[in-house]
């Protein structure tokens, strides 16, 4: 068999679904869509709807993400190859919080996380043949209170702005958090264990 049939593309700009990727040796590519045009606005529109649940809004936002996708590969006469796509969404307070746009949202969104219990939930997708496979993941993080000193601090560093809660546990957010039940790299944006389930049920070869 051809080493090609094994490819999948992943439809992702987050370097952090890149590396969790290639930490299970999965054999992908990048959608090059992506890659080739950094200004290309989000492949989904991320408004919230009224009244949507969370788990309904992480899931609808991986699946808009991977029909786009696979649409675009359709253009490209592509589509014999499955694509991968996540959206991680953090929740506090029935409240969900997407990526910071500026410092004054990372600020406050820090501050509703300080000293308590949020839950984390990453959809991924995968389209094959036409075929929807789906599944969410659901962790939940609890940050030490924090001080406007280090909420401050932290911001200055960058980190917060293209991240979903406006952290990275991967990164110096990583000494905030107290404790975390669930996944590690479903909170960093693909849950590796559901993401191997997700790919052998569609028929996909995880080494
Ligand atoms: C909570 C948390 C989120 N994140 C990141 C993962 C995602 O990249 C981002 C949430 O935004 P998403 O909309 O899920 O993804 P994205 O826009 O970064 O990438 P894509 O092109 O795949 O749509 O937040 C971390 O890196 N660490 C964390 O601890």
């Amino acid at each position: 068999m051809p080493s090609e049939d094994n490819l999948i593309y992943l439809a992702s700009r987050s370097p952090r679904r890149q590396e969790l990727l290639n930490q299970i040796a999965v054999r992908f590519e990048i959608l090059d869509i992506l890659v080739q045009d950094p200004a290309r606005p989000d492949m989904v529109d991320e408004t919230v709807r009224a009244g949507e649940k969370p788990d309904d809004y992480v899931k609808r936002m991986a699946h808009e993400k991977a029909e786009y996708a696979w649409q675009f590969l359709h253009t490209q006469n592509r589509a014999k190859h499955p694509v991968l796509t996540a959206d991680t969404t953090v929740v506090i307070g029935g409240r969900i919080l997407g990526k910071p746009q500026n410092r004054e949202e990372a600020f406050d969104m820090l501050r509703l996380l300080s000293g308590k219990t949020h839950r984390v939930l990453t959809s991924v997708a995968v389209k094959k043949d036409g075929l929807l496979f789906q599944t969410v993941q659901t962790s939940d993080v609890t940050f030490a209170p924090l001080s406007r000193e280090n909420i401050e601090a932290y911001i200055d560093t960058g980190e917060p702005y293209d991240k979903a809660g406006g952290y990275g546990i991967q990164g110096l957010a990583g000494k905030f958090i107290q404790h975390i039940k669930g996944s590690y790299s479903g909170i960093m944006g693909l849950p590796l264990f559901e993401t191997t389930g997700l790919l052998r049920k569609a028929g996909i070869f995880v080494p």
